[in-house]
């Protein structure tokens, strides 16, 4: 007998009926018998089979369609076409603001959803006190619900939905509205749910999250599926693409800022006269990266090798603290009197998360003679947070001079979470000794 199959999605697609413009909507009104929309296609020929007792993640950007896939599972969204069966009762944990009734409190809106997923009052009343005592929201369940704050509310609907037992249970990112020790709470339920069988949709930004409680992934990219498999096959294809796409974002960007050239540095830039800029280098981005300086020595080559030694690629994804090696390719077309070359990361936010530079490494690096060429290499560890980062690049004659070569944004690349799913917290993890004694506490010696 094959295995039992809780979500089985056939060549499900959805179509919205957008406005291009909102006059057009006011003309469909005024002038009826001619369709004013476009069509919108959410989701195309989406096929899922989620067999029971699964856990799967649902990745994918912004818009590729995910809470209208969830919704369409939930039912509160029918597909233009195609065919959806869930075998079981499902609690779902969709957006913010879906299931409660602002106008009632806390304790009628328990009561209002429990009846929704089909408990009897006694059954609710039973488990009244767990949900509340799980929400942890004090006074407030007597309170009307519009009086909450988002964490307040995500509170009570994640009790609610995980107190119901459910057999399938549908979770939409809400956990990050929550604070952190609610989160791990939630993990906590929602991994006690997994074992004992409930069958989980996860849709979550978080790939850390992914990797820890899913079974399987899938990941949606404009509408469609784009990659199915291990949570951890899909989660960097997932980010292989997010790194892509924000580098061709980085490109844009570097692109108009090219325009607004530095005077001064184009004055020495063209002082020099001959270097060559068209630069042979092992990557694409190289060339199109934000890039400023003198031109005396110039950066021929930039590249990164993973922790076995391999050239890691344009996009490199990297395990969380890999050890990698940095390569700079040097030449010098105008006699300098010394050279420092450096380096440093930025996170999203542009803050310098690592870096140095020869002089700071105790490299001292004499003149070098027009023609010459030199390599440096940097080692270091990546004990970072997950996410994207980018990579900067320089080099000057001492830090009082203009800077020979600077190029921002030269390699945009991403650290995967770590294998035994800690949470990083801080930008930077450092490792660390944690000891704990236990107090052992003096014995009262009663008189007899
Ligand atoms: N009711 C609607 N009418 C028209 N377009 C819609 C409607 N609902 C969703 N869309 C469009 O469908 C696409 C997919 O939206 P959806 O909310 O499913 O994406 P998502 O992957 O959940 O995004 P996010 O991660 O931002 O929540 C988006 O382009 C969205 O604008």
């Amino acid at each position: 007998m094959g295995e039992e199959i809780a979500i089985s999605l056939k060549n499900v697609s959805k179509c919205f009926k957008r406005y291009s413009r909102p006059v057009d909507r006011l003309k469909e009104v005024l002038l009826p018998g001619k369709s004013r929309t476009d069509e919108f296609w959410a989701l195309r020929d989406i096929n899922i089979e989620i067999p029971k007792g699964q856990t799967v993640g649902i990745v994918g950007r912004n818009g590729s369609g995910k809470s209208t896939l969830l919704q369409i599972i939930v039912g509160t969204l029918t597909p233009s076409s195609g065919d959806v069966r869930v075998v079981g009762r499902v609690s779902a944990l969709l957006e913010l603001g879906s299931g409660f009734n602002p106008e009632f409190t806390g304790r009628q809106n328990v009561f209002f959803n429990g009846q929704l997923l089909g408990l009897s009052q006694k059954q609710i009343e039973d488990r009244f006190d767990d949900i509340v005592a799980f929400a942890d929201i004090g006074d407030f369940i007597e309170q009307p619900v519009k009086t909450y704050s988002s964490g307040m509310y995500v509170r009570l609907a994640f009790s609610v939905a995980v107190n119901v037992d459910p057999e399938i249970l549908i979770v939409d990112e809400a956990l990050a509205v929550g604070d952190v020790v609610f989160q791990h709470r939630c993990m906590r339920r929602m991994r006690a749910m997994m074992d004992s069988g409930v069958t989980t949709l996860f849709v979550s930004h978080d790939s850390g999250a992914i990797k820890t409680l899913c079974n399987s992934a899938v990941m949606i990219h404009d509408g469609k599926i784009h990659t199915t498999g291990l949570p951890n096959t899909v989660i960097i294809e997932y980010l292989k693409l997010v790194t892509e796409l924000e580098l061709g974002l980085a490109q844009d960007i570097t692109v108009n800022s090219q325009q607004q050239v530095n005077p001064v540095v184009d004055n020495a830039i063209q002082a020099s006269d001959s270097p060559n800029f068209d630069i042979e280098s092992p990557s694409s981005n190289f060339s199109k990266a934000t890039r400023r300086g003198s031109g005396k020595a110039r950066i021929e080559s930039v590249k990164i090798l993973n922790q076995l030694g391999h050239y890691a690629g344009e996009s490199p994804i990297f395990a969380f603290n890999e050890e990698v090696t940095l390569i700079v390719n040097l030449k010098v077309y105008y006699t300098i009197k010394s050279c420092i070359v450096g380096f440093h990361v930025c996170d999203k936010n542009g803050n310098e998360v690592i870096g140095s530079n020869t002089l700071e490494e105790n490299i001292k690096i004499d003149k070098l003679e027009s023609g010459e060429e030199i390599e440096i290499k940097f080692k270091f560890n990546l004990p970072l947070r997950p996410s994207s980062y980018s990579l900067t690049v320089a080099g000057a004659e001492s830090y009082e001079s203009l800077s020979f070569d600077w190029i921002d944004n030269i390699m945009v690349f991403q650290i995967l979470p770590p294998d035994t799913g800690k949470l990083i917290h801080a930008l930077v993890h450092q490792p660390m000794v944690v000891k704990v004694n236990k107090k052992v506490l003096p014995t009262v010696v009663t008189p007899a």
